[in-house]
């Protein structure tokens, strides 16, 4: 038996301070040593607020209320929900985009009404690109306390969502934990519960599934991967693959369907799972059960097979009024990125692309963080609206808190890159103000500003501690001589004395900088 949560990481994020608009909205203030700040999209919740007390015990103070329709239904009649007016505010948009981009399924707030805890926030291509970072216990290793402090670790660098992925001891209770104590919406796939209770996939029935996604939605949980587009007929297809079936979910359901030469039973109860889903406003996360697991099986046939079946199931859940977003892939080779964009858009009729990575090459395990972001980036540059990111643990064993935020700002790399290729108005301003510090030599400024001010100040740290050299024109890179900034300040100062003098000049001689064209 795990022990409770103790403790927790607190405090605000070094040379931040947290404020609220008079709505309730929560923002990060960045503030700068030359009198001027920068406001930046918060996800950490009350734990970075220096005011704040927290009770792990007692959970966050419950903030929103239940209601019978969901977030899609809601928008299709017209109506703004405070989620979407809070979400609005959040990515500094029109609550009117927010309202016609979710009814038309294009985006999706994942906000069941047994979670009142999280803050609302959305998920679609015409917003800010948003990280997801999967944490949980394995058969292996780690417990309660640790995953509650992944999670508060994960939200604090900016996982806008968090799945929990447990398959190992005490499922219920560390959910119950992280969903009482999350800022954020909490995803989980719940066939990993399911087959924890009746031991082999084989043993699996609809019954024990069912059970256990309402045993979820009762808990809060805000969206379920559902890997139901995995049908008897595409086994086959992945049986021949250099790397087989690499989604856990998607090899159960396999598993399954062979075993009792069936077809799926996510499948064929899928409408029923719809109305579940429906009565707490969960969002379904349809699972790419399928999705290739190597270079060599990127974009097969047993991949795009799936893909169209999640196209099909996404029109049902609609129809339903079930919110929906699609898991896609995995490991892609960049020329076969842009594809898989397009075609999930074509065919799951511009549901919100959730994919986890892609990993751009299979070469490097130990670095598959800076493979898949590569991947990351370009495809949320084609469309994608969520990444899941990965850690350098991928592929060779649980993550732990450490990793954990390695994973969480490689993708905020990926996704802020993303955002800035895509145009998104208020990107530019923090590279901008970042930028603007560094030609100073605003050491602490620079510090601050950046994604991860603790590992920049450390860095700086190693060669030049003291405080003297926080405002020095130069860093241990270059030397006092050799510093390229320090040389265009002066390059600059001489360029404007001369253009001065030179002005003087041509004023004392009567000459005309623009010659009259002929004929105008
Ligand atoms: C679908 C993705 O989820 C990751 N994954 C699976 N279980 C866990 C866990 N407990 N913690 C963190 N990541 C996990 C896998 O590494 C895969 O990349
Ligand atoms: C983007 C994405 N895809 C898939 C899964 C589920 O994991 P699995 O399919 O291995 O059960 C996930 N958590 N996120
Ligand atoms: N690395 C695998 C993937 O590409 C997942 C392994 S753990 C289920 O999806
Ligand atoms: S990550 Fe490890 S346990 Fe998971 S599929 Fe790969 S080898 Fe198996
Ligand atoms: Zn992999």
């Amino acid at each position: 038996m795990s022990t409770a949560p103790q403790h927790v990481t607190t405090g605000p994020i070094d040379g931040s301070r947290k404020i609220y608009d008079e709505d309730g909205v929560p923002t990060r203030r960045i503030e700068l040593t030359d009198g001027t700040h920068l406001d930046v999209y918060d996800t950490s919740g009350p734990y970075t607020d220096g005011t704040a007390t927290i009770d792990l015990e007692a959970g966050l103070p419950r903030r929103r209320e239940g209601h019978a329709q969901t977030q899609l239904e809601r928008a299709r009649n017209g109506e703004t929900t405070p989620e979407m007016a809070f979400v609005a505010v959040r990515e500094g948009v029109p609550e009117e985009l927010v309202r016609t981009e979710v009814a038309a399924g294009r985006a999706v707030i994942p906000a069941n009404h047994r979670h009142p805890e999280s803050e609302p926030m959305v998920i679609g291509k015409a917003f800010a690109v948003k990280i997801n970072a999967n944490i949980g216990n394995s058969a292996v290793t780690s417990g309660i306390a640790e995953e509650v402090e992944k999670m508060v670790w994960a939200t604090r660098w900016g996982a806008d969502t968090v799945m929990d992925l447990s398959t190992g001891a005490d499922i219920h209770e560390t959910r119950e934990w992280i969903l009482r104590n999350s800022p954020v919406p909490i995803g989980t796939v719940p066939i990993y519960q399911a087959l924890e209770k009746v031991r082999d996939p084989e043993q699996l029935t609809w019954e024990v599934y069912r059970d256990t996604v309402i045993e979820q939605c009762e808990q809060g949980v805000d969206y379920m991967t559902v890997h139901a587009g995995v049908l008897l007929r595409h086994v086959p297809l992945a049986a021949r693959r250099m790397t087989g079936i690499v989604s856990r979910g998607g090899s159960i359901m396999a598993a399954w369907c062979l075993a009792h030469h069936r077809e799926s039973f996510l499948y064929e109860h899928f409408s029923e799972l719809c109305d579940i889903l429906r009565r707490y406003d969960v969002t379904f996360s349809l699972g790419d059960g399928l999705r290739p697991g190597s270079i060599a099986d990127a974009n097969d046939e047993a991949q795009l097979a799936e893909l169209r079946t999640l196209g099909e199931l996404t029109h049902i859940a609609r129809a339903k009024g079930v919110q929906v977003m699609i898991e896609g892939p995995g490991h892609v080779p960049m020329h076969k990125i842009a594809e898989n964009v397009r075609l999930e858009e074509e065919w799951c009729g511009e549901a919100p692309f959730y994919t986890l990575g892609p990993l751009a090459t299979d070469i490097a395990p130990g670095y598959d963080h800076i493979t898949s972001a590569i991947g990351a980036a370009q495809i949320a540059q084609a469309g994608t609206a969520m990444l899941c990111y990965v850690t350098p643990k991928e592929h060779l064993g649980l993550p732990d808190r450490d990793d954990v935020k390695v994973g969480v700002i490689t993708y905020k790399i990926a996704a802020h890159a993303a955002d800035l290729a895509k145009g998104h108005p208020r990107a530019q301003e923090r590279d901008d103000a970042l930028s603007k510090a560094r030609f100073e030599f605003r050491w602490h400024d620079q510090f601050r500003l950046a994604l991860d001010p603790d590992t920049a100040r450390s860095f700086h740290d190693e060669t030049l501690p003291a405080e003297p050299a926080k405002t020095a024109h130069f860093c241990s890179m270059c030397g006092p001589k050799f510093c390229s900034m320090r040389i265009s300040h002066e390059i600059r100062d001489q360029v404007e004395a001369g253009m001065a003098d030179k002005a003087a000049e041509f004023a004392a001689g009567g000459h005309r900088v623009y010659l009259p064209v002929a004929g105008s």
